[in-house]
């Protein structure tokens, strides 16, 4: 059994894995981790190797004081991953970005494929049919939207995550949702549209914290799953001892 954990610039959160099989799940805060962690290791006593994927600012000492019950892997640019990177600065691409598109890769061979992940920041992934990572694009989160309108303004109110009324925000509170969150709606709808005006034969996969409130917003030829990261940092595990 494996221990994924991956740390957002928002929140960390982890699964048990048996094989392909995905038995818990969970969401730390930083001050309780390494509490929540021998909780786990204590309900789950098979679980041999912790697997940590890391954008977040977080010591990994953390982690490594379960070095000697367990074998810690932090995911690395080092790492093998099973496409070929051609993002032109490979040492900055996101460690995060880099598991989901292996993850793409490995679990849906053959296919042009497009991660978006709606977390802090919303990320756009691209894997070719001939798994070679070609880049996409890094835009502001949901929230962190909501929380800019608000910091860089002086009259703006900080607003939670709602869904607009009206398209015509008629208030400054519904023009800001409709700002917000239908600006981000068009942003996606855009985006997929012009992918799949250059490129056929493709899957989208939509992850992070806001799969959910945005999945029934967009267009429904996405595969919405929020669980993406952490289930594809498994299958790059997998794929690890396979290769090894
Ligand atoms: N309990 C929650 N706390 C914070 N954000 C949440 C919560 N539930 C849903 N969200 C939404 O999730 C988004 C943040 O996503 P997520 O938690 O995946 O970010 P993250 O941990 O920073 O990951 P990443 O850095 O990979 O984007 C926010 O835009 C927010 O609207
Ligand atoms: C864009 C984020 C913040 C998304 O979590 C992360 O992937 C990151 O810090 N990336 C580094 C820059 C890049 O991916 O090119
Ligand atoms: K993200």
């Amino acid at each position: 059994m494996i221990l994924a954990i991956d740390i957002g610039n928002t929140r960390i959160k982890g699964a048990v894995f048996e094989g392909y099989n995905t038995i818990d799940s969970f969401v730390f805060s930083k001050d309780e981790i390494q509490e929540k962690i021998a909780t786990i290791l204590k309900k789950y006593n098979k679980i041999t190797h912790l697997a940590v994927a890391s954008v977040g600012n977080i010591e990994k000492e953390l982690f490594l004081y379960f070095e000697n019950v367990l074998d810690v892997w932090f995911v690395s640019h080092d790492d093998l991953f099973p496409f070929k990177n051609n993002y032109s600065t490979p040492k900055t691409l996101g460690i995060d970005r880099m598991v989901l598109a292996a993850g793409a890769t490995l679990q849906f061979q053959g296919q042009n494929r497009l991660i978006i992940d709606a977390g802090t920041c919303v990320t756009y992934d691209f894997v070719d049919q001939n798994d070679i990572y070609l880049g996409g694009a890094i835009s502001p989160g949901l929230r962190l939207r909501y929380e800019s309108l608000h910091n860089f303004t002086a009259k703006l109110p900080l607003l939670a995550v709602e869904s607009p009324k009206h398209f015509l925000g008629d208030s400054t509170v519904g023009a800001i949702h409709s700002g917000v969150v239908n600006g981000l709606v068009y942003e996606i709808n855009g985006f997929v549209d012009e992918y799949r005006a250059q490129y056929s034969n493709f899957i989208i996969i939509l992850t992070g914290g806001d799969t959910e409130f945005l999945a029934k917003r967009l267009k429904n030829t996405i595969f919405a799953n929020s669980n993406f990261l952490l289930e594809s940092l498994n299958q790059i595990f997998q794929y690890k001892i396979k290769n090894d």
